[in-house]
């Protein structure tokens, strides 16, 4: 199994937010604490950002509520990735208003789909969802760990920032899937995928771990009876579907996939 040392990873500059960068064009001739347009209006864009992030944030914790030490360990999470955000695309930007709804909450409703699970295998994990949530989610349950596996090595690298700064139990797996989900040590409960590739595709990754006794929770959108239709011409499979509670995807659930011959 492939991993990464830590070290040399670091995040990317942000952009200033409010109140930073005032006074930072003294030298071309700016009075010092006066602000430029141009920076005012991006410390102004941030500020807005900010209030409707808060608002999601609401929402997000009546859909799928956590701990209090859970949701500190998302609020650092949240903080990086926006600053990881402004150099990396690790969510599309558009969704960024609502981090917390279509990213955090639809990443914690698996949690409640696996209630006795601890051990976690996350598929294509790019920014981190659901895997890094749900380390977030496990962190303090003794025993618990979460595999992240990520091809992209920029995207590894902040998996495993984010691991770091959330002191959740994250293994980041700087790996391509297929050569590496059937080294991953120990046992898992539940495995988990989201946006990665068609669901065929999905258990021809997991079937390893599903072989071996684990769970699939892979969230799908509109289209899922489409894929589930193309799956069953490759595998029998025995889904259950559950309806997502943050938009009009759903949740496929899979505890045994066998090839067809
Ligand atoms: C569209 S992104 C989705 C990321 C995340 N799961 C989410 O929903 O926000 C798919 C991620 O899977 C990674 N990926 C795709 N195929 C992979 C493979 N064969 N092995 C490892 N990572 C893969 C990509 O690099 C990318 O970061």
């Amino acid at each position: 199994m492939k991993q990464r040392g830590s070290g040399g990873d670091r995040p990317p500059s942000r952009r200033p937010r409010a109140g930073e960068g005032a006074g930072r064009r003294t030298e071309l001739g700016t009075e010092p604490g006066a602000a430029s347009p141009k920076i005012s209006k991006a410390a102004a864009n941030d500020k807005a950002l900010d209030s409707i992030i808060a608002a999601d944030k609401i929402a997000a914790l009546k859909l799928a509520p956590v701990s209090r030490e859970t949701e500190e360990r998302l609020d650092r999470y949240i903080a990086l990735l926006r600053a990881w955000q402004a150099k990396t695309n690790l969510v599309a930007p558009s969704t960024l208003p609502q981090l917390w709804t279509r990213h955090i909450a639809d990443s914690l409703q698996l949690v409640d789909l696996a209630p006795a699970a601890k051990r976690w295998a996350d598929l294509g994990s790019g920014g981190g969802f659901p895997g890094v949530v749900l380390a977030c989610a496990m962190a303090g349950k003794p025993g618990a760990s979460v595999h992240l596996v990520e091809r992209i090595a920029k995207k590894a690298a902040f998996l495993r920032e984010a691991i770091r700064v959330t002191t959740s139990p994250g293994v980041v797996h700087l790996a391509e899937i297929g050569d590496n989900v059937d080294r991953i040590t120990g046992p898992v409960d539940c495995v988990t995928a989201r946006a990665l590739a068609p669901l065929h595709q999905l258990i021809g990754f997991a079937e390893p771990l599903l072989r071996q006794g684990a769970k699939a929770l892979f969230l799908k959108g509109q289209d899922v009876e489409a894929e589930l239709t193309e799956a069953a011409k490759y595998w029998n499979i025995r889904p259950q579907l559950h309806q997502s509670r943050t938009g009009d995807g759903w949740i496929v659930e899979l505890n045994a996939a066998e090839r067809r011959s």
